[in-house]
Parts: C-alpha cells; sequence; structure tokens
C-alpha cells in the first residue's frame, strides 16, 4: 500500500469514527429489560465497528511516516482500544456470558468470521523498551549462570562397553532389515516369474497390442486432464490453496520489505522531529518568553488593583494544583475570580448540606418504593450503557484531526515531514506554561508584599487545594515495603535463582488455533446454551490480558482486571496462552505455581515474603505475568495426602492482600490455570481470579482447523486423499493436546521420508488416537456443573431460568385465552 492509501484509510476511519460518536450518545438512554435483545444487538454492532476501527488505527500507527500525525493515530489507538474493553464489559454484564453470539450482527453488517478477530496492535512488540530488552538479557545471564550446576546433575554418563554394545546392536538390525527386504523382493519376483510360467502367455495379435496400448494411454491421458481440470476449477473457488507457492511467496516479502522500510523511515522523520521540538521549544523561549513574562506579570497586577477597587481588598492568588494564574485569564473578569473562589468553601457546604437531606430522603423513597414493589410483586430493571472514559479521549482526537489534519491531508503523496506551524502552536503553549509557573512564584511573593505595604495585612492562610470527590488521602492503605534497602535487580536476580522468574518460550497468540462457533445464535433460539469455542478463549485472552498489558494506556483506561483463570481438562493449552501473553506483550513470567514452591521461602514469613518480592519486581519490572498453575491447590476444600508436603494454601492470603494493591496503571496479571476447580473452595477462588473463563473440550469446526493447521505445521500439504473432515468427526472429545500428540507420533522421520510414495491418510491417525483417553462426558460435565456455582454463571441460570418461566407463564395464558 502507497502513502496515499494509509492516508486515505486515515480520513475514512473518522468517518466510521464520527457515525460512531453519534451512536453513543443514544446508548447512555436507560432501555426496559424487555428489550434486552436489541439492546444487545446494539452493543454487539458497536464492539464489532470499534473492533474495525481498532484494526484500522494499528495498520495506519504502523505505517504512517509523518511524526504528529502518527502521535495522534497512537491516541486515537488506545483509546478505541480501551472502548473496546469497555464495551466488552458492557456485554458481559448485559449477556451474563463471558462469551456472545454475534453471528446474526456480523451477518447483517456483512462481515466475515475474522472480522471477529481482536487485532493486537503491532507496535506492543515493535516498540517494546530497550529496558524489557535488557531485562530479558539479564534473565538469560543469570540463567546461563546457573545451567552448568544443573546439567552436571542432570548428566548421568555411559559405560565405554555398554555404549560399543548399543551401536553394535543397532548396526545388526539395521542389516538384518535390509536382507529381510532383499529376501522378499527375490521371493516375490520368483512367485511371478512362476505364475507366468504355469499361466503360459497370452497370444496378442499386431492390432489388439495396438488397441490396448492405446486404451490405457488414452484412459491415462483423460484421468490426467480430468484432475487437471479439477484442480484448477478448485483453485479458482479457493477451494485449493495456489500452486504457484513461490509468487505467492515472493508478493509478501515484497510487501514485508516495503513496510520494513517504512518503519525505517519512521524512525528518521522521529529523530528529525525530536531534534525540531527542542530547537522550536529554545528558539520560542528565548525571543517570545520575555515579552510573554511581561505581559502576564502586567495582566495581573491589573487584576490585583481592580480587585482592590471593587472590593477593598487584594485577592487570593489561585494555588498551584487549580493551574495558578491561568484560572484568570480563562475570560473571566477578576471580580468573577475572586467571586467564585470564595463562593467555593460556601457551596462545598451548602453540598454537603443539601447530601445529608437528600440521602435521607432517598432512603425514605428507598423504602417506599420497595414496599411497593414488594406489593406488586415485580422487578422493574433498566438496561443501560455505563459512562465511558475512553469516549472524552476518543472525541477530543477526532476534533483534533477534524480541526488541524483532516484538510491537509490532500495529494496521492502527502508529505510526511513535521509540520513547523503546528510545532510551533504547541510548544508556544508549552513555554507559556513554564513561564506562567515562575511568574506565579514571583507574581505570589508580590501580593504578599502589596498586602503589607498596603492594608498592613499579614500573611493570609493559604487556602486548601479544592479536594476531588471520592476520593479520601489517607484511606487507602499504603503497602509496606519488607525490601526497602534491596534493589529491583538482585530482588530479580534472588526470584530467578528461586526459580519463580521464567523465561518464557516465544509462542504468538494467532498459534493458538481454534474456530468460531457458527451456529451460536441458533442454538440460543433452540434454547440450548452455547459453549464457549477456541476462538472465544483466544479473543477473551486476547481482551482480558494482552491489550491491558500491552500498553500503559490502555490499561489505565480500561476496566482493571487482575486476574482471570483458565478452566479447562488437560491438554486444551492453558499454559499456552500464559506463554502467548507473555510473548505478545513482552511480558515477564513470575511462577507462583504450589508445585513450583516446594522447600521455597519457608514459613508463614517466608510466604509473606515471597509474595511480597514477586509482586513488587512484578510490578516494577512490567508488564508481568504472575502464573499459577493447578489453581484450585491454593484453596483446596481438603488438602489430599500427595500434597500435604508442599502446604499449597500458604500464600492464599497474602495472595489476596496483593492483588488488591495493584490500581489502574499497573500491568501486572495474575493468570491462574486448572484442570480440577471442583477441588477448591469456589469462594474464595472467584475471590482471586476475577474472571473465568471455561474451555471445553473443541467442537467440530475447531476440530478440523487444528488437524489441517498442525498438519502443515509439520511441513506437510494435506492432499486430497487424507479427509480431514472424517478425523474432525470421529476425535470428538479429545483435545488440541491429544491432537497434537496423534500427529507427532504418526509423523516420525521414517514416514516422512516416505511421504512422496505413501501419502498420509486418516486411517494412520486412528491407531495413535485411540491410546489416549478423551476427555470424558461426565469430566466434561462436572466442569460446566462447577462453572454454574461461579458469581456470573450462577447469574446466568437464574437469568436463563427466568426467561424460561416468563415463556411458559405467556403460553398458558394465550392457551387459557383461546378457550
Ligand atoms: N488451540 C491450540 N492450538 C495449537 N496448539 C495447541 C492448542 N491447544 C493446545 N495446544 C498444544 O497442546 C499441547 C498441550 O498444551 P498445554 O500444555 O498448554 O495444555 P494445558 O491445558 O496447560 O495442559 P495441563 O492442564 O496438562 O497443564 C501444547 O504443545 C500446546 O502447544
Amino acid at each position: 500500500m502507497s502513502e496515499g492509501a494509509y492516508q486515505r484509510l486515515w480520513e475514512s476511519s473518522h468517518v466510521t469514527l464520527q457515525e460512531l460518536l453519534d451512536q453513543e450518545q443514544t446508548l447512555l438512554e436507560p432501555v426496559p429489560d424487555q428489550e434486552r435483545q436489541t439492546f444487545q444487538y446494539r452493543l454487539g454492532s458497536l464492539y464489532l465497528h470499534y473492533l474495525g476501527l481498532l484494526r484500522c488505527f494499528d495498520t495506519v500507527y504502523d505505517q504512517l511516516v509523518q511524526p504528529q500525525k502518527r502521535r495522534l493515530v497512537r491516541r486515537l489507538l488506545d483509546s478505541v482500544a480501551g472502548r473496546v474493553l469497555e464495551l466488552k464489559d458492557e456485554l458481559v454484564r448485559v449477556e451474563l456470558c463471558e462469551t456472545h453470539c454475534l453471528d446474526l450482527v456480523l451477518q447483517d453488517l456483512k462481515l466475515t468470521p475474522a472480522d471477529l478477530e481482536v487485532p493486537i496492535p503491532k507496535y506492543f512488540l515493535l516498540e517494546q523498551s530497550t529496558t524489557m530488552q535488557e531485562q530479558r538479557l539479564m534473565l538469560a545471564e543469570i540463567l546461563s549462570r546457573l545451567e552448568p550446576v544443573s546439567s552436571r546433575k542432570s548428566f548421568t554418563g555411559m559405560h565405554r562397553t555398554e555404549a560399543i554394545i548399543l551401536i553394535q546392536r543397532a548396526e545388526r538390525a539395521r542389516q538384518g532389515r535390509l536382507r529381510a527386504t532383499f529376501m522378499q523382493e527375490i521371493r516375490r519376483d520368483e512367485e511371478r516369474d512362476r505364475r507366468i510360467r504355469e499361466d503360459g502367455r497370452h497370444k496378442f495379435s499386431q492390432g489388439q497390442e495396438a488397441v490396448t496400448i492405446q486404451k490405457v494411454w488414452k484412459g491415462y491421458l483423460q484421468r490426467r486432464r480430468t484432475q487437471q481440470d479439477r484442480r484448477t476449477e478448485m483453485e479458482f473457488i479457493g477451494m485449493l490453496p495456489s500452486p504457484n507457492q513461490v509468487e505467492h511467496l515472493s508478493i509478501i516479502s515484497q510487501a514485508c520489505q516495503g513496510e520494513d522500510g517504512r518503519r525505517i523511515r519512521q524512525m528518521e522523520k522521529e529523530e528529525e522531529f525530536q531534534a525540531a521540538m527542542v530547537k522550536t521549544h529554545d528558539s520560542l523561549a528565548e525571543t517570545e518568553g520575555p515579552d510573554m513574562k511581561e505581559k502576564m506579570k502586567e495582566q495581573i497586577r491589573q487584576w490585583f488593583i481592580e480587585c482592590h477597587d471593587l472590593t477593598g481588598r487584594f485577592p487570593d492568588y489561585p494555588d498551584e494544583s487549580l493551574g495558578g494564574s491561568y484560572l484568570i485569564f480563562a475570560d473571566k473578569t477578576p471580580e468573577q475570580v475572586r467571586m467564585e473562589l470564595e463562593m467555593q468553601v460556601q457551596e462545598n457546604k451548602k453540598r454537603e448540606k443539601a447530601k445529608s437531606k437528600e440521602k435521607e430522603k432517598d432512603e425514605k423513597e428507598k423504602k417506599k418504593g420497595k414496599e411497593e414493589k414488594a406489593k406488586k410483586g415485580e422487578v422493574d430493571a433498566a438496561l443501560q450503557v455505563l459512562p465511558s472514559r475512553c469516549i472524552p479521549v476518543i472525541s477530543a482526537g477526532h476534533e483534533e484531526y477534524l480541526n488541524i489534519w483532516k484538510n491537509r491531508c490532500g495529494g496521492v503523496h502527502p508529505s510526511q515531514n513535521y509540520d513547523s506551524e503546528t510545532l510551533r502552536e504547541e510548544k508556544r503553549k508549552e513555554v507559556e506554561l513554564e513561564i506562567r509557573i515562575q511568574v506565579d512564584e514571583l507574581m505570589r511573593q508580590e501580593l504578599r508584599n502589596l498586602r503589607l505595604a498596603v492594608d498592613k495585612e499579614e500573611e493570609r492562610p493559604l487556602r486548601a487545594p479544592k479536594k476531588t470527590p471520592g476520593k479520601k488521602p489517607g484511606i487507602k492503605k499504603k503497602e509496606k515495603d519488607l525490601t526497602p534497602n534491596r534493589s529491583v535487580e538482585s530482588l530479580y536476580e534472588e526470584l530467578a535463582i528461586a526459580g519463580l522468574v521464567r523465561k518464557s518460550e516465544p509462542v504468538a497468540l494467532k498459534d493458538y488455533i481454534g474456530d468460531c462457533l457458527y451456529l451460536g445464535s441458533a442454538l440460543s433460539l433452540a434454547k440450548k446454551l452455547p459453549m464457549p469455542s477456541l476462538f472465544d478463549i483466544r479473543q477473551n485472552v486476547a481482551l482480558y490480558a494482552v491489550l491491558r498489558l500491552g500498553s500503559p494506556d490502555i490499561h489505565t483506561m480500561a476496566p482493571l482486571i487482575r486476574s482471570i483463570l483458565l478452566v479447562g481438562p488437560s491438554g486444551m493449552g492453558k499454559k499456552m496462552l500464559v506463554k502467548a501473553v507473555c510473548t505478545e506483550t513482552g511480558s515477564n513470567l513470575f511462577d507462583l505455581s504450589p508445585d513450583n514452591l516446594l522447600g521455597k521461602y519457608p514459613g508463614r514469613n517466608g510466604a509473606q515474603m515471597m509474595v511480597h518480592i514477586v509482586f513488587k519486581v512484578a510490578r516494577l519490572l512490567q508488564p508481568s505475568v504472575i502464573w499459577i498453575g493447578n489453581a484450585e491447590k491454593n484453596f483446596y476444600k481438603k488438602i489430599p495426602k500427595e500434597d500435604r508436603e508442599i502446604d499449597p494454601k500458604r500464600i492464599k492470603k497474602d495472595l489476596t492482600k496483593a492483588l488488591r494493591l495493584l490500581t489502574p496503571g499497573d500491568r501486572v496479571m495474575l493468570i491462574g490455570t486448572t484442570s480440577r476447580p471442583q477441588l477448591a473452595e469456589i469462594r474464595g477462588l472467584c475471590q482471586v481470579y476475577e474472571r473465568i473463563l471455561l474451555m471445553p473440550r473443541p467442537d467440530y469446526a475447531s476440530r478440523y482447523v487444528l488437524w489441517k493447521r498442525m498438519i502443515e505445521a509439520q511441513g506437510i500439504q494435506p492432499t486430497q486423499r487424507l479427509d480431514i473432515s472424517a478425523l474432525a468427526k470421529v476425535s470428538d472429545g479429545y483435545t488440541p493436546g491429544h491432537i497434537l500428540q496423534a500427529i507427532q507420533s504418526v509423523l516420525s522421520e521414517r514416514r516422512f521420508l516416505q511421504l512422496s510414495k505413501r501419502p498420509l491418510v486418516a486411517s494412520e491417525f486412528l491407531g495413535q488416537l485411540s491410546k489416549l483417553d478423551p476427555v470424558y462426558r461426565e469430566e466434561e460435565e462436572s466442569l460446566k456443573d462447577w462453572y454454574f456455582k461461579t458469581p456470573l454463571g450462577k447469574k446466568n441460570m437464574k437469568h436463563r431460568m427466568d426467561q424460561l418461566e416468563a415463556e411458559e407463564a405467556k403460553l398458558t395464558k394465550e392457551k387459557k385465552q383461546r378457550k
């Protein structure tokens, strides 16, 4: 794509954004519970639109070169991502479920399932800070120091004689196999000769011979032609990949080169812009600074005099936290400002009084209302979207685009140099603010002198800055630092040596294979509960973990989620998802799994110290993932004998406390994984883990793509002879881990070499599959039953029951009326 194309994409994104911002307003109006479905539909549609926008802004930010525009697009990208997360929360709140069936919305908007995919901004990985890379190097260095010890321990030598015997045995076996094949061939030839001798040779005339040869040849030619035609048609309709892979790959690599080239240009332009910012700032401070200073002083003095003339006394100087003298210039007369300052105190008092009165009134009304509702026996619930934190940021960004960039974007090849006029405007404001701080300091002193000289007034006590409502200083508990004298590096090293920090294997989230549920809405209509697909799980992990951990701005704007629990049978890819989160966000991986804590930091104080250090380091070196495998063990109802030694519940209390101290901006996420949550106390588990993602066995669509892509990942292009659909059908009940295991055991090195002569067929995998234990129905049912005991599951169940009851009541009423 050319630069002009990215520019046009940006412009069209703003057209969509304008439409979405218009829709936002209507969503704030409360909707009665009866219209739940329409409300869900509107939410779903908005969510899909924002996802599309996120994709566009990500592409534009990745490829746009002009530094000022990139800054604006970045702000828009982060705030749109925040809005996507807010809408996801709304969807969960309204649908009482972690997964959503958006197939009808997709259909109406003429989108494909690929549009449901949550895009992960490319800058998460491309703009990883150097500190993150340094951390990774530090960990590699610590681990390499530890390695020789462990490798020495694990290496068990083999005696020379034993080794010779082993090699001889293998060589004799090889020779035996060769001889056997040779003998088999000799016997086959002998058998054929014998049969020919017994049957006697057919005598053909020359004509018959010619006809036979022609028959075979023509048949062969026709079959080849038909096969070719069929293949061409399948390629044409996109059912088979094009054989021209080389050409395809060269086009892709060319496009990638173009993108990389643009990223290099971005860096060059950014450096230019950084230098220009410093230069413009300095030149403005030098040329316009003194004038600005004098003008400000003049204005403020004028204000002092006018206030004194009007009220007979000098005004109070606005506090620094209120913006200092900037408050005076906000289009107000000096008298207004003074009055405002005076009025603030009185208003606060009045407001407090009114609040206490209102509270009393509300309580009375509530009581009355409750009594009335109880009398009527009905609950009047209304659905409404919560006010957004991201919309103001998006609107401001959109405004800025309209005011500054919209009319300057034109041209097929827009200029990618920075705009010096806009830069000067921005820097002028910055310089003005800096100078204002200096001027305020001077003028405060001058005011004090004036009061003393003119009114003979001693210094007045400074008015306390206005407190923001809701924030009560001192109420938030402050964390006690148990390791005040230790550096982060030394704590990190300590954790790495103890094995609590791990090196995560690189796994991309897109490699978590799985297709979406195509019939979700149909199932819902048939009153069947749709189960989450692997696709849904991938999307939820992207939304809950990756987007939040990837960017500090998104984390601050999005609703806070500190922990998630992945619940599913063994082999569903829970650990793989944890690794993928670390890879996509460049997070540090801390392992607090009960089995990993055996013998580490013993005693009550030890456990407290361990959790403290892990959370402290995780927060200081954010983004971080704290993983707890077999998370049920921390909350065992009854500790089994074999786990008594590890004392799995010892970190429970400290974990809950440490989690509560995480605030927006602390990019730390606790991810628990478990396959047996039934063994845990459900209350404790659900208190620690805010979101619970159930991972049932894969459905047919997911199994199909799993087989296909896992075989392809081994470097094999499945042929027509491999019936993947049949494989997907018979592997019902098996997890992705099982499927991978079966593929790996069939595709041995020897089988690989035979592929050209003997293509793969489905039956080969069945033997391997039959050796593995599938997820039995009882196990899955018990997991589902457990899920419906969790807070969200319970609400969902109750809602569905209520709906069923209401429908039954409606039906009986209709029947009665017909009679
Ligand atoms: N959806 C998937 N796509 C691709 N590979 C998968 C998928 N799910 C699982 N795998 C693969 O299956 C194997 C087992 O996965 P993993 O160890 O993550 O499962 P798990 O649920 O953590 O198991 P356990 O509960 O036993 O710890 C891994 O090699 C992983 O890469």
